[in-house]
């Protein structure tokens, strides 16, 4: 089976100089005090039916999200997977019909999957295969959840099985623009998310759960069914999918700040055990989501960029908490 503001800017940078509590669960509980009310949608349509609260939320930042950062007049949009794109979506479809796309303008839709494909056909929406978009086409922007992302807008993604196309996707777009809900905004990855997902050639996954082991993985796994007997879940590219427990991953900051990002005793630093395991034989994708976002990959005269430019997540109080980029201003 396949599974598939105005807002107040205070940047990750603001925020880290305002010298906050470190304290792991503290420090974004506090940011989202700090956030949770300054920024909701100006108009929101009623959901179609009645939402919980989390549901809720997601919905809430993505309307804000898009609010932010779609326009009728692109070209072409990426859409990620998971259940928060599905309000991403939603609100796309709303800005669209109240704010009409120039005559005979097209807009394209890229999905990261099967999954994010049906949720853009269902919304009357129309998608374009990454194949298919033209050579050097960038998008203007793509839209996608996360399962965590830390106080320099890192992300762990992969939790729904999708991360090799969402990555593709997101370094062919010149923003990202990340929505999620309060449980995920945390200072370090692998805070409240226990593993990193990581995409792996099937006949590869001994070896690459080995060599995980090795890099101080404590109990990697190959993702199965909930229904044993159906076995290994398939991503969209027919490989299995690798969850890889590692303790709480440091910042590039941190490191600059002296703590030890070498790995040694099994604390890494995002970079560098991304990088890391890539290299391993068997492994077509991880899904951590790193380095350069896409306005620092333009000014460095590049394209593209794995990291979110900035990530909306939907509060507990009804309000939507912003974190950007520095370079988002
Ligand atoms: O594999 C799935 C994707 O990376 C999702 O974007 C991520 O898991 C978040 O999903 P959700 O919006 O369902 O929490």
């Amino acid at each position: 089976m396949l599974v598939s503001c105005r807002i107040p800017t205070l940047t990750t940078r603001t925020l880290r100089a305002s010298r906050l509590p470190t304290t792991p669960l503290q420090t974004p509980q506090l940011l989202t005090r700090l956030l949770s009310t300054m920024a909701t949608p100006d108009s929101i349509p009623p959901p179609a039916k009645p939402l919980d609260a989390i549901e809720s939320a997601k919905r809430k930042a993505a309307f804000r999200a898009v609010q932010d950062h779609f326009k009728s007049s692109y070209n072409f949009v990426g859409i990620g997977s998971g259940s928060t794109i599905v309000y991403g979506v939603e609100a796309i479809k709303h800005h669209l019909s109240t704010n009409p796309p120039p005559q005979n303008h097209m807009n394209w839709f890229v999905p990261t999957g099967w999954n994010s494909r049906k949720v853009i056909e269902e919304a009357g929406l129309v998608p374009i295969n990454f194949d298919s978009l033209p050579g050097d086409a960038m998008l203007d922007v793509c839209f996608d959840g996360a399962d965590e992302v830390d106080a320099e807008l890192n992300c762990i993604k992969g939790g729904g099985a999708c991360l090799f196309q969402e990555k593709l996707v997101a370094t062919r777009s010149k923003r990202f623009i990340c929505i999620a809900d309060y449980r995920k905004q945390q200072r370090r990855l692998l805070t409240q998310w226990p593993s990193i997902p990581i995409e792996v050639a099937p006949i590869g996954h001994v070896s690459v759960l080995r060599e995980l082991e090795l890099l101080g993985s404590n109990g990697p796994k190959i993702r199965e069914h909930t229904l044993a007997k159906a076995g290994p879940i398939q991503t969209d590219q027919s490989f299995y999918i690798i969850d890889a427990p590692f303790a709480k991953l440091l910042t590039p900051e941190d490191v600059a700040e002296g703590a030890d990002g070498s790995g040694k005793g099994g604390v890494w630093e995002v970079s560098a055990l991304a990088e890391r395991i890539k290299r391993i034989t068997g492994v077509l994708e991880v899904g951590l989501f790193y380095g350069m976002n896409g306005d620092q990959t333009q000014a460095a005269g590049m394209k593209g960029g794995q990291k979110p430019v900035a990530a909306y997540f939907g509060m507990e109080d009804g309000g939507v908490s912003v974190q950007v980029a520095p370079e988002l201003k």
